[in-house]
């Protein structure tokens, strides 16, 4: 994602002052290395993810972490901007595709609530390069029916070998060839099935909706998602 990210800001006309990889390690390098960047990106490993965001909280670079697999440390995150005055927005999927899938989920599950035969479920498939699982999207969306359904309490993302327990969100997820990211949630009742799904082309959708956060996040300060973004990204 790092270069797809680069391209895109560089065809809007900003300026890539550095970039990090394996060869040359984001905790390993100076504050000089940056400059004057007004902003980070991050697109590594799950496990460098809350270590790269308390480097730039305590640089005061605002951060845009595009990183999944690293929630469970979210109150530790949530104290650390507020220990540094930072900002941070996160968010495991920056496609205005899936934000609105999001929304519309939201209005899907207040319904569905009153609708005791549907059964929710949540699929995913991505690429075998990916290092995660399930993906960021999945576990947020499957997060949501269980806010939305007063008849689930939790995510089952583990594959089933007894009967699944009937308060959980099934979430199932593939890894095959080159997909760049597919989501299902599904509604099954046993009359028919609802389902919403996306399924990115490729990664410009991801890189374009950071590019847009950033430009959200400039003067901000605060730990923010992207559905702080998304008010007046649909209603630019
Ligand atoms: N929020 C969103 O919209 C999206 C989120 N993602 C998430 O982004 C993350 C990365 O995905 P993706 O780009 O496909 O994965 P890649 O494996 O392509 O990228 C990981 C990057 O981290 C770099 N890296 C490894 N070690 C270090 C280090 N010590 N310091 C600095 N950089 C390092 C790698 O460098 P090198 O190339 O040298 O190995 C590589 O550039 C995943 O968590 C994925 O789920 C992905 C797509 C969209
Ligand atoms: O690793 C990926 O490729 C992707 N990861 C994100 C996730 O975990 O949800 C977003 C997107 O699906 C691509």
């Amino acid at each position: 994602m790092g270069g797809a990210v680069a391209r895109e800001a560089e065809a809007d006309s900003h300026e890539v002052v550095a970039r990090f990889h394996s060869d040359r390690p984001f905790l390993e390098a100076s504050r000089s290395a940056v400059g004057e960047a007004d902003m980070a990106v991050d697109f590594s490993l799950p496990e460098l993810a809350v270590p790269h965001l308390r480097r730039c909280c305590e640089w005061q670079v605002p951060v845009v972490m595009g990183t999944t697999g690293w929630y469970d440390a979210l109150d530790d995150v949530r104290t650390l901007v507020q220990e540094h005055d930072a900002s941070v927005l996160y968010a495991p999927n920056f496609s205005i595709g899936v934000a609105v899938l999001s929304r519309a989920l939201g209005h899907v599950t207040t319904l569905m609530d009153a609708l005791d035969d549907y059964d929710a479920f949540v699929q995913e498939l991505h690429h075998t390069k990916k290092a995660d699982s399930p993906s960021g999207t999945a576990q947020m969306l499957a997060e949501q029916v269980v806010d939305g359904l007063s008849r689930k309490d939790h995510v089952e993302p583990e594959t089933q070998h007894q009967r699944i327990d009937p308060s959980a969100v099934h979430v199932s997820s593939t890894r095959a060839g080159t997909a760049f990211g597919e989501h299902t949630v599904a509604f099954d009742s046993p009359f028919d099935r609802v389902a919403l799904r996306h399924r990115a082309k490729n990664r410009r959708g991801f890189a374009a909706g950071v590019l847009r956060a950033a430009e959200w996040l400039r003067g901000r300060r605060g730990l923010f998602t992207l559905d702080d973004v998304l008010d007046d990204w649909l209603n630019a």
